[in-house]
């Protein structure tokens, strides 16, 4: 049974780097998985890219032929892949990967109201595919409580959009800590507790516009956020390997890779939860990895990182000798290493 995640996200979010940083983690840790680009106006790609959109329509084409501005181009890029399903299928049957990351592109219609990027994967799924969204927003939004709800609100509105398992993170945490310190800590935005707290910053960033209709609004903003009691967000550093291995261990429970691809297979869903319980005690508090002992923790990990590397090294050297090989040369780093864009 193949899994996937579907990775959306404004542009600039990350999703991109995302796709590129958990390819390299998970051949890291021996898992097969191939990423497919969906985003027509994408013409290059950091991470080895199994299918391409573009080898079924391109934004430049599409605007070109049909006179349409960039966004309207992405929808109707979408709109065609939806009608050509049989392209995608075809692709996806020839890769023959149990594991696929989606590279979605950046329009947020495209999973706020518009349906073929719902109804491609509802396709999906019906062929098999156990499907997890994962929505990134880049955490700079916590700079500021109106982007911040914007964001809860994108977020919710995916949510119920795709209406899919679905995990919300906000990305490159690794750079909270040089923004200007928050009022709150970084758990109570990650776990989005209430945001009536958050008021009467909201209003004094817009004083212009301060009065009994804003503030009113803003509250039954924050009633419906909390009504819902969907939205909360994990928080990931891309670069980071103890990052990655918390969320993808998130993502594995939501889509139910956990539990292994057919129920009743190998181990029991008890013995699975149990294993997973323990390794989820080792995460730190995020306030204290991210923000107040940030520098710490990066010399601790990469200390940590550095003697793992040269125990590999060991054992690759060990093992060559016992089978009287010559001797080898440094072994390859598993760690994620991620071509950065100057945007
Ligand atoms: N520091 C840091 N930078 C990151 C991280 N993830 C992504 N970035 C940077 O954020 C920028 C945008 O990342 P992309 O992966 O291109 O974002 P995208 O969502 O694919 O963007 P579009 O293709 O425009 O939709 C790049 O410069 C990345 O290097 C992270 O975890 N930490």
């Amino acid at each position: 049974m193949p899994f996937g995640q579907l990775v959306l996200g404004s542009p600039g979010s990350g999703k991109s780097t995302y796709c590129d940083g958990m390819h390299q983690f998970m051949g890291a840790i021996g898992r097969q998985c191939s990423v497919v680009n969906l985003d027509p106006a994408n013409d290059h790609t950091n991470y080895p890219c199994a299918l391409d959109i573009r080898d079924l329509v391109t934004l430049e084409e599409i605007m070109y032929d049909d006179r349409l501005g960039p966004n309207g181009g992405i929808l109707y890029a979408l709109e065609e892949l939806e009608n050509n399903m049989e392209w995608l299928e075809k692709g996806l049957k020839e890769l023959g990967e149990d594991y696929i990351l989606f590279d979605c592109p950046g329009q947020v219609e495209l999973y706020t109201h518009h349906n073929s990027l719902r109804n491609i994967f509802y396709r999906l799924q019906k062929l098999g595919f156990r499907l997890v969204a994962v929505h990134l927003s880049d955490c700079f939004c916590l700079t500021q409580p109106s982007l911040y709800i914007s964001n809860i609100l994108l977020a919710l509105r995916a949510m119920l959009q795709m209406d899919l398992p679905h995990v919300n993170i906000l990305t490159k945490i690794d750079r909270i800590a040089d923004y200007d310190p928050l009022p709150f800590n970084l758990d109570y935005y990650a776990e989005v507790q209430d945001l009536r707290y958050l008021m009467p910053s909201l209003e004094a960033e817009t004083p212009a516009i301060r009065s009994g209709k804003f503030s009113k609004l803003n509250e039954a903003i924050a009633g419906l956020v909390e009504n819902f009691g969907l939205v909360s967000f994990e928080v990931l550093a891309v670069e980071n390997k103890k990052s990655m291995m918390h969320i993808l261990r998130i993502i594995d429970r939501a889509g139910g890779y956990a539990f292994g691809s057919t129920e009743g297979a190998n181990d029991t869903v008890w013995q699975v939860a149990m294993r997973n319980e323990t390794s989820l005690m080792d995460v730190k508090d995020i306030q204290e990895r991210w923000i107040d002992n940030k520098a710490e923790y990066d010399e601790l990990e990469r200390k940590e990182e550095e003697e793992q590397e040269k125990l590999r090294e060991e054992q690759a050297r060990a093992a060559a000798e016992a089978d009287g090989l010559p001797p080898l040369g440094p072994a390859s780093s598993s760690g994620i290493r991620v071509e950065r864009k100057k945007k």
